[in-house]
């Protein structure tokens, strides 16, 4: 909770107007009764009808008063809560970003999301009715009741007795349904979890003809959160009838032992409307209590999912160096690798060791998951090696700092992703400042000049969230030329050409290879032809490094690699190859 705060910090002046406005609009509420006891007892019993009016203009004057320091206090929550809201969102969205693939795959996206989305927006609320609520509902109750007393010592007993009585009947309510709002921000992750499964997959969905079956599970987990949330509510709907069942019988007592007073003449009739009227402001404010306590439950326990979250510390510490470059030494050096996924019993690499020198072209070709896209992982840092070291130009890949290790960098991802933008804003990415000779050269390399060229906006083309508007082969082919934009002394492509045709694939290498001389560059795939005339090749069977050399020398010492020729080409174009 303390943690939480810490957001409200550049808010403090609003946190304090809020709730003394509040308390101010409280007063004029509790004087309210008072004067219109004084039009019963003074105005009407005597006939004086000036004095009446002047009451009745005292009362709206109340009214407009308590009006103006209720929109005020308003206004000041409002902007705190809001300034609350999207200083923890920023912080939250900085705080993930810190954190490295690991701990991404750990927590998982949909319950980021969640906390990311209606999380922070529960605890805003939250926020926000505190700083209306907290003391304003507590000071009209105490404030009633010491009123009260002022009116008559006697029938404030009424009044000692019925507030425990209807506080204790909110309690009670509020312990039952508190739990089952918890539970209802927890399914709402299962809801995100599955509609952001279902259209992420919705080809694959339709091309099972899977619709009737995930409708089907949506509907069981949407019911399961109607189910949650109506029982929760039909459990809070007893709270006004059994609360006003409560305040009516306290009221009916001092209408009845207070008309006993007046007939005495100790109370007057004036004070009992006004008796009936602090009940009255009393059981408003209990709801009012009640409603506060429930938000600030919900937010309490949002607030703890936030705060797991920034619990949660990157297990990569940021190096500090820049890095240099000394002529001679290897451009990349895995040195005894060993790789174990966050959670897996096995390692996914094991005991890697090669060198890539500037200029070279390394190959990876294996089995599916073999272990290739998590080799090639660990050069940018987006997973630590578990045991051994990787180094690149020389220096540990943990000394650097991720700004100046990721430049030298250029990454094509198995999956082709282009955020929403123009193709012109995809392709900076890697420098901002890249002129468009430099965006067309990487697209020509790339062999992606023509699917640009066709467009009519060419370069500022609009790119739809996750590129949509491209096929998957031009997607491809942009990613590329993302990473080439600013010459990366690494290139990787991870199977970056699985959507191009052969031709297209073969035309890509020989390009990358005469326009990127200095780079290292490194291919992965199952291709055997994608491979094959790479200047080193790096065959993986599970996690194992089975083989490394040319691809004639594989042919002759790596069984796998044998196989893995043998099963895409005939014997005869082996022998050929
Ligand atoms: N995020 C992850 N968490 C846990 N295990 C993982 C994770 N990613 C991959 N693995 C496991 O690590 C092993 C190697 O996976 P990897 O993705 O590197 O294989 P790959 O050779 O690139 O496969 P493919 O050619 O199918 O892409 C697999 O057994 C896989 O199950």
């Amino acid at each position: 909770m303390k943690q939480m705060l810490q957001y409200l910090k550049a808010y403090k002046k609003e946190s304090v107007i809020a709730p003394l406005f509040k308390m101010l609009e409280a007063s004029f509420e509790l004087l309210v009764p008072i004067v219109m006891a004084n039009i019963i007892d003074v105005g009407i019993q005597n006939g004086d009808k000036s004095y009446i009016w002047r009451m009745c203009a005292l009362m709206i004057g109340l009214g407009v008063l308590g009006l103006v320091c209720s929109l005020t206090a308003q206004y000041f929550a409002a902007k705190a809560a809001m300034g609350f809201g999207t200083a923890l969102r920023k912080a939250l969205f900085g705080h993930i970003n810190s954190l490295s693939y690991n701990e991404l795959d750990q927590i998982g996206t949909p319950t980021l999301i969640t906390r990311m989305t209606s999380d922070v927006n529960q605890a805003q609320t939250g926020v926000n009715m505190m700083l209306r609520l907290f003391l304003r509902s507590p000071f009209i109750v105490i404030g009633a009741v010491m009123m009260a007393f002022t009116i008559s010592a006697k029938l404030t007993i009424i009044f000692l007795i019925a507030v425990p009585l209807i506080g204790l009947a909110i309690y009670l309510i509020m312990r039952i349904t508190v739990p089952i709002y918890k539970k209802v921000q927890s399914i709402l992750d299962q809801i995100v979890l599955h509609t952001r499964e279902n259209y992420v997959g919705a080809r694959v969905v339709r091309a099972f003809s899977r619709e009737k079956d995930e409708t089907e599970q949506f509907n069981e987990i949407s019911g399961s959160l109607k189910d949650t949330q109506l029982y929760a509510g039909k459990i809070s709907a007893l709270m006004n009838p059994v609360t006003y069942v409560m305040v009516n019988i306290a009221i009916l007592c001092i209408l009845w032992f207070g008309g006993w007073q007046v007939q005495i003449g100790s109370v007057s009739q004036g004070e009992i409307v006004a008796l009936v009227n602090y009940m009255n402001q009393i059981l408003l404010a209990l709801v009012a209590l009640a409603n506060l306590i429930v938000a600030v439950t919900r937010a309490l326990a949002c607030a703890i999912r936030i705060n797991e979250v920034f619990q949660v510390n990157s297990s990569m510490e940021e190096g500090t160096k820049e890095g240099t470059k000394e002529s001679g030494k290897s451009r990349v050096a895995f040195d005894h690798v060993t790789f174990t996924y966050g959670g897996a019993q096995e390692a996914s690499l094991m005991d890697i060791s090669f060198f890539a020198m500037p200029g070279e072209t390394i190959g990876i070709i294996g089995g599916t998951g073999s272990g290739k896209s998590t080799l090639v992982n660990l050069i940018p840092r987006f997973y630590d090696a578990t045991e051994g070291s990787v180094t690149v130009d020389g220096q540990d890949v943990k000394t650097y700092t991720f700004q100046h290790l990721r430049e030298k960098i250029g990454v094509v991802p198995q999956k082709a992703v282009l955020f929403l933008g123009t193709i012109r804003s995809n392709l900076q990415w890697r420098k901002k400042d890249a002129k468009e000779s430099e965006l067309w050269k990487a697209l020509q390399i790339a062999q992606a000049e023509e699917v640009v060229k066709k467009k009519q906006k060419g370069l500022d083309e609009k790119v739809e969230t996750g590129g949509r508007n491209f096929s998957g082969g031009q997607r491809q082919r942009l990613t590329i030329a993302r990473a080439l934009v600013g010459e990366p002394d690494i290139l990787i492509l991870d199977d970056s050409a699985s959507a191009l045709d052969f031709a297209t694939d073969a035309a890509l290498r020989r390009s990358i290879k005469e326009n990127t001389k200095k780079a290292t560059v490194f291919l992965v795939s199952q291709r055997a032809a994608t491979v094959k005339n790479a200047d080193q090749i790096l065959v993986l069977d599970d996690g194992k490094l089975v083989g490394k050399g040319t691809h004639e020398e594989l042919l002759k010492n790596c069984n796998v690699y044998k196989e893995i020729c043998m099963s895409q080409f005939s014997s005869q174009e082996v022998a050929q190859l």
